[in-house]
């Protein structure tokens, strides 16, 4: 309980519009400096992207964010629209998805390969079904509000499914479905825990140019249609500066850049970084289409 009203205090001040706020993250493995003294904003229904190159430390942002590491230094506060202020590197890390409705996906796919595409839904919304039957075997069996809930926890798995176009599979072992299905039914398992931040560690990795459209389409719905804050890694470009509204440039753990897709894919720092050369060499033609979101 203590360590409840810590994670939610009342005095902290943020822009009016961030949905996440990062201060001063800095994340230390011993003498190695993944993350160093990194602050950004995630506003309210955007869909951030965090790149760089291999190694800058985007993975470690998340795995700060969503509790499987404590930061060294650093606040991490996300603006709850129903449930307020929670300071996230105060809060227990099994409790963040749960209490903070952070979710988040895995650069490489982590569903459970041998149950259904329906169960890993189900599975997802864990918490809320023991909730309702109060965690005891009596209120599964009898609580009425148990019924009610797993009707429900079925109810918005159809809708993800519906919605990503798997409906017709829910029946299948989650391991069978093709590599673009796989990584779409990771995003409906993260919708099932009602995010308000949906965070996505390279939702495009191994898919095929119809398949990113298709990615783009889907969390550009998130956006526009649940009102969801979406937090993004990205290496494929023509994601990211197709339908990202504000784009975290990291470098070595620190931010080089930071500013709308257009800002960001003219900034020197950025190509520079991209491609270790001096700024003022030309582009391979490649890169150069690369940076501009697939445009010839
Ligand atoms: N648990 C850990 N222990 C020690 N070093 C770590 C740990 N996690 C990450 N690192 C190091 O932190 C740095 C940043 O790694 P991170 O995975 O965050 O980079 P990234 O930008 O996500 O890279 P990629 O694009 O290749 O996925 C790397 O040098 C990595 O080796």
């Amino acid at each position: 309980m203590v360590f409840q009203s810590l994670a939610r205090p009342t005095d902290v001040k943020v822009p009016s519009d961030a949905l996440m706020e990062v201060e001063h993250l800095t994340m230390r493995f011993g003498g190695l400096t993944a993350i160093d003294d990194l602050s950004f904003t995630a506003r309210k229904k955007e869909i951030t992207a965090i790149i760089g190159p291999n190694g800058a430390g985007k993975t470690t942002v998340f795995n700060c964010l969503t509790g499987f590491y404590k930061p060294t230094v650093g606040r991490l506060t996300l603006v709850h629209p129903q449930k307020g202020i929670h300071l996230l590197e105060r809060m227990e890390g099994f409790r963040i998805a749960q209490q903070a409705n952070v979710a988040r996906t895995f650069q490489n796919i982590r569903l459970f390969p041998q149950m259904t595409v329906l169960e890993n839904l189900i599975v997802a919304q864990h918490n809320a079904l023991m909730k309702a039957s109060a965690f005891s075997l009596a209120g599964l069996t009898f609580l009425p509000r148990y019924s009610s809930a797993e009707k429900e926890a079925v109810e918005l798995a159809k809708y993800w499914l519906n919605k990503v176009g798997l409906y017709d599979r829910a029946d299948w072992e989650a391991g069978n479905l093709p590599y673009g299905d796989q990584r779409r039914l990771e995003i409906c398992r993260a919708m099932c825990i009602r995010p308000v931040l949906l965070c996505l560690d390279e939702p495009a990795a191994g898919l095929n140019p119809r398949e990113s459209l298709q990615l783009n389409d889907l969390l550009l719905g998130i956006r526009e249609s649940e009102g969801v804050g979406i937090l993004l890694i990205e290496h494929d470009m023509s994601v990211v500066m197709e339908i990202s509204d504000h784009i975290v440039v990291l470098d070595h753990g620190r931010k080089i850049s930071d500013g709308t897709p257009e800002f960001v894919r003219n900034d020197p720092t950025v190509i520079k970084a991209y491609l270790g050369e001096e700024e003022d060499e030309e582009l391979p033609t490649e890169v150069a289409q690369d940076l501009a979101g697939g445009a010839a």
